[in-house]
């Protein structure tokens, strides 16, 4: 077929989903998702913790690590109060495109920056005028989890910022759940639940990660 997954979720969602409406927009990927074909958006069962921890980080300042389709991006913005900034980084500038109009179509407005997050995440204080995340959620690839994390931690995080990390058991980022649960900075969480458009079983965890780092 001619098209990428992504651009059919997109078509899909302009076709079905009402414009404004983001909800109907996360309803429109998650059923085409789990009826015609697998993607690897967080999901609405991982959504639902994401949304929890959102709404209780009640967050001004907010991250993404790995946009994708931009599935956990509407879920994140649409939670968001006015004056709230969200910003998402995006290494493949074809799924960017069919972010930013998913988001579009959703009546959001976020940032998305295409580049590696390597790349990008030592730059954003100088790029964006902002001092620190107050929420981060990781969701890009398992092997940058851990790296990209201590970047974070060079001078963009603060006592209570919240890192979420999607896949940390399936696929899987071992590396990263053994740092955060054993560092004394963080305060680890861990969410147990299921990979997305699954019917049944497989693994797919989402540990809410909150970090408290001591202010010397
Ligand atoms: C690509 C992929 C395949 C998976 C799997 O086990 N599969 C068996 C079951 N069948 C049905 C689907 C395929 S899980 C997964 C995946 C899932 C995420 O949430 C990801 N999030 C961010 N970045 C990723 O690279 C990422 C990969
Ligand atoms: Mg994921």
């Amino acid at each position: 077929s001619g098209t990428s997954r992504p651009v059919r979720i997109l078509h899909h969602v302009q076709k079905v989903a009402q414009y404004g409406d983001a909800q109907s927009v996360l309803s429109a990927v998650d059923s085409y998702c789990s009826k015609i074909e697998w993607a690897m958006n967080v999901g609405d069962l991982k959504g639902q913790i994401l949304d929890a921890v959102v709404l209780e980080t009640r967050p001004h300042y907010v991250l993404e690590l790995g946009t994708y389709c931009g599935y956990s991006t509407v879920r994140i913005a649409r939670l968001l109060p006015p004056g709230a900034r969200l910003f998402s980084i995006e290494m493949n500038p074809q799924y960017a495109q069919v972010a930013r109009e998913i988001i579009q179509h959703a009546g959001l407005d976020v940032d998305i920056l295409v580049g590696c997050t390597s790349d990008l995440i030592p730059q954003l204080k100088k790029k964006l005028d902002i001092e620190k995340f107050d929420f981060v959620f990781i969701d890009h690839w398992k092997v940058s989890y851990l790296r990209d994390t201590k970047l974070l931690e060079c001078d963009l995080l603060r006592p209570g910022s919240v890192l979420l990390a999607d896949n940390v058991t399936c696929p899987g980022a071992p590396d990263y759940l053994h740092y955060m649960r054993t560092s004394p900075r963080y305060e680890s969480q861990y969410f147990p639940s299921r990979l997305e458009y699954l019917s049944r079983g497989g693994g797919g965890a989402l540990p809410g990660i909150k970090l408290l780092l001591n202010v010397t």
